[in-house]
C-alpha cells in the first residue's frame, strides 16, 4: 500500500483525516499490496474524486470522514455527517472480457455481499441484502434498517472496463436521518460487544472487496449467487417492486446468474435488471398497528390506529414532521401498513414515502371516487375532490348515518353538505374559502397598514385588531350559516380542523359539534373495512 504524506501540523493546518494510513496498512496486513489509499477529511463524494483522477491504477481508494455532496441511486442525497459513517471509492478494473457489461451487472450485489462477509468477520449477526445495493440490518430489537449503501458508476476503457465503488457504512447513527437506520455501533452495543473501530471495519471490507472481486471477474456473479441469496432480506418472500410508471407485486425467488432479480408473479418469472426500480416486502401481516395520516397544506397529522382504536395521534408542522415520523417509527416497529390522505405537495410527501419506504411499510394514499364506503360523490370529476375532504365525508357518514354539515377549517375552510339518501351518504356539494389564518395573513401581506396578526371577535369592533379578527371569523362563520340552510333544520354541523375551536362559539344557533379527528377517523374506517389481502384495491376504486 503506498501512503501519501500526512499534513503538516500547523495551527492553520486543516484537522487530521480520521483513518490513520500506518495503522490501516496494519490492519490490512497482506491484502495492503493491493490498495493505494488516499484519506481526506472532507469532500463533495468519494466517487467524485475517484472519476476526477481516470490515470489512478486499479485498487486506488479515496475515504473522507465528511462528504459534502454523498450521492446514492438516482440522485438521493447519502447523509454522512464527520465521524458518524465511513464513506469511501474504491477504483477497480476489469480487463478483458471481465468488463464486458454483461459480465459486470451483478457487481453492485457482489459489492454488497463482500461488505456483509467482512462485517460477519467483525463478529456482526444479522447483516442483509437488499437487492440491488442496500446493506442492512435486521437486529432483535428494531426492525430491518439501512446500514449501507451502495453506488456503482462503472466506464467501458480500450481494455475493459473501470468501476468506481462507493460505499457508505454508518458506524454511529447520524444525528437526524430523517429515516429508521441502522448503525454499527448499536448493533455491537445490543450485543454486548464493543463497536469495531474504523480502520478495522475498512480493512476488513477492502480485504473481503479484493477476494470476492478477483471471483467476481474469474467466474462472474454466478459463483457468489448461492451466498447472496443466503443473505438477501426477501428471499422467497412477497415483495413489490415499484419504477416511475409501474408496480408489480409477486414472490421473490432470488437473483440469476447476472444478478437479476427474480419475481413469480402467478403469470411466469419476470426478471429485472438493476434500473430505477425500489423494493419493499408487500406482505402486511395485519397484526401490528396501521398509521393513519392526514397530510394537509399546514400540518401533518397522524394517528396510530389498532383493533379499532387509537394507540396515539397528533398533529406536526410540515418542518418538523419527517424528524418526528422517523421517531414516531423507532417507537413502534411493529406498524404494518399505512394509509394517508394528502394534499400537501410533492416536497413534504417525499421525505415520508422515504421514511415508510426504508421501514417496509407499505403506503397507500386514499384515491376519491365517485362512490366507496356508503358515500356517494357527487362532484363532476369525483377524483378532483380533496381527498381530505372526502376521508372527513365518509368519517362523516360513518359517525353520523344522517345529514350533516362537513367542516374542515385548516389551510382553507371546506364547507360539505352530506344529504341522506337511500341508504347511503351523498356529498352534494361544498365550498372552499381561505382558512382563518390564510385571510389573515392575505390581509396583512396585501395592505400597508393592517397588522397580521392579534385581536379577537367582538361583536363591533372598535380596534383594528379586533375588527380584522371579527371580519375573518364572521366570513368562516357566514359561509358555514349559509350552506347549513341547505340541510334540514337541526342537522349537525361537524366541526373539523387546527381552527374548529375559534368557530365553535360562533354557530351558538347552529347544532356545530367539535369533530377534531373527523379526516383521521374516516382513514382509519377506510382502512379497518377495506379487503385485507389488497389494502390498496379497496381504495383507489371504482
Ligand atoms: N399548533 C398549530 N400549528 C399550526 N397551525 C395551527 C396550530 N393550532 C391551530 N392551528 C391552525 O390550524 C390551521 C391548520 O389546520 P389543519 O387542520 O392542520 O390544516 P391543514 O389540513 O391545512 O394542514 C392553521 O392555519 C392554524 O390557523
Ligand atoms: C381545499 C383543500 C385545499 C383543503 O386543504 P387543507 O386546508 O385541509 O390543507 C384541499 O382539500 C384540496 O386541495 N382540494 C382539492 C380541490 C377540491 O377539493 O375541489
Amino acid at each position: 500500500m503506498s501512503l501519501r504524506p500526512p499534513p503538516s501540523l500547523s495551527p492553520d493546518a486543516p484537522a487530521a483525516p480520521l483513518i490513520d494510513l500506518t495503522r490501516l496498512k496494519a490492519c490490512l496486513g497482506p491484502a495492503a499490496g493491493r490498495f493505494d489509499v488516499d484519506a481526506l477529511d472532507h469532500c463533495d463524494s468519494t466517487n467524485l474524486e475517484l472519476a476526477r483522477r481516470p490515470q489512478a491504477p486499479s485498487g486506488t481508494v479515496v475515504v473522507a470522514d465528511a462528504q459534502s455532496a454523498g450521492r446514492g441511486r438516482r440522485g438521493r442525497t447519502w447523509v454522512s455527517p464527520p465521524g458518524a459513517g465511513l464513506t469511501f471509492s474504491l477504483l477497480w478494473r476489469f480487463n478483458g472480457p471481465a468488463g464486458r457489461p454483461e459480465r459486470l451487472s451483478g457487481l453492485s450485489l457482489a459489492v454488497g455481499l463482500a461488505v456483509a462477509q467482512a462485517l460477519e468477520s467483525l463478529g456482526i449477526a444479522g447483516v442483509r441484502l437488499k437487492w440491488p445495493n442496500d446493506i442492512l440490518l435486521q437486529s432483535t430489537d428494531a426492525p430491518l434498517a439501512k446500514l449501507g449503501g451502495i453506488l456503482v458508476e462503472t466506464s467501458l476503457e480500450r481494455s475493459g472496463a473501470a468501476a468506481i465503488i462507493g460505499i457508505g457504512l454508518n458506524l454511529e447513527a447520524p444525528p437526524d436521518p430523517g429515516q429508521p437506520v441502522a448503525a454499527l455501533a448499536d448493533a455491537c452495543r445490543a450485543a454486548g460487544t464493543a463497536p469495531p473501530d474504523r480502520h478495522t471495519v475498512l480493512a476488513a471490507v477492502l480485504s473481503e472487496l479484493a477476494q470476492v472481486l478477483d471471483t467476481f471477474a474469474r467466474d462472474g456473479f454466478a459463483a457468489l449467487r448461492p451466498a447472496w441469496e443466503a443473505r438477501h432480506a426477501y428471499q422467497q418472500q412477497r415483495v413489490c417492486l415499484t419504477g416511475e410508471h409501474s408496480r408489480q407485486e409477486g414472490c421473490c425467488l432470488g437473483v440469476d446468474d447476472s444478478g437479476a432479480l427474480l419475481i413469480e408473479t402467478g403469470a411466469g418469472t419476470e426478471r429485472h435488471l438493476v434500473g430505477d426500480l425500489s423494493l419493499r416486502p408487500a406482505v402486511a401481516s395485519r397484526n401490528g398497528p396501521r398509521l393513519i395520516l392526514d397530510a394537509g397544506n399546514s400540518r401533518l397529522k397522524w394517528g396510530l390506529r389498532d383493533h379499532g382504536h387509537w394507540l396515539a395521534y397528533g398533529a406536526w408542522p410540515w418542518a418538523e414532521a419527517a424528524g418526528a415520523l422517523a421517531a414516531l417509527l423507532r417507537q413502534h416497529p411493529g406498524i404494518d401498513t399505512a394509509l394517508g390522505c394528502r394534499v400537501a405537495g410533492d416536497a413534504q410527501i417525499a421525505p415520508l414515502q422515504a421514511l415508510l419506504d426504508a421501514a417496509a411499510i407499505p403506503l397507500c394514499w386514499l384515491q376519491p371516487s365517485a362512490q366507496a364506503h356508503g358515500v356517494r360523490n357527487s362532484y363532476q370529476h369525483p377524483e378532483r375532490l380533496g381527498a381530505d375532504r372526502w376521508a372527513a365525508l365518509i368519517g362523516a357518514w360513518h359517525r353520523e348515518q344522517r345529514a350533516c354539515l362537513v367542516v374542515c377549517a385548516g389551510t382553507a375552510t371546506t364547507v360539505d353538505v352530506l344529504q341522506a339518501g337511500d341508504g347511503e351518504g351523498i356529498f352534494a356539494g361544498g365550498m372552499i374559502l381561505p382558512g382563518y389564518a390564510l385571510m389573515r395573513r392575505a390581509l396583512g401581506q396585501g395592505t400597508a397598514q393592517l397588522p397580521g396578526e392579534g385581536g379577537q371577535f367582538t361583536p363591533l369592533p372598535r380596534l383594528t385588531e379586533d375588527a380584522i379578527a371579527t371580519g375573518c371569523l364572521s366570513a368562516q362563520a357566514g359561509a358555514i350559516e349559509r350552506m347549513a340552510r341547505q340541510l334540514p333544520a337541526g342537522s349537525p354541523v361537524l366541526l373539523a380542523g387546527g381552527d374548529a375551536d375559534r368557530l365553535a362559539p360562533l354557530l351558538g344557533h347552529l347544532p356545530a359539534v367539535l369533530a377534531h379527528g373527523l379526516v383521521l377517523d374516516g382513514l382509519a374506517h377506510i382502512a379497518e373495512t377495506s379487503p385485507p389481502a389488497r389494502p390498496d384495491s379497496a381504495l383507489a376504486l371504482p
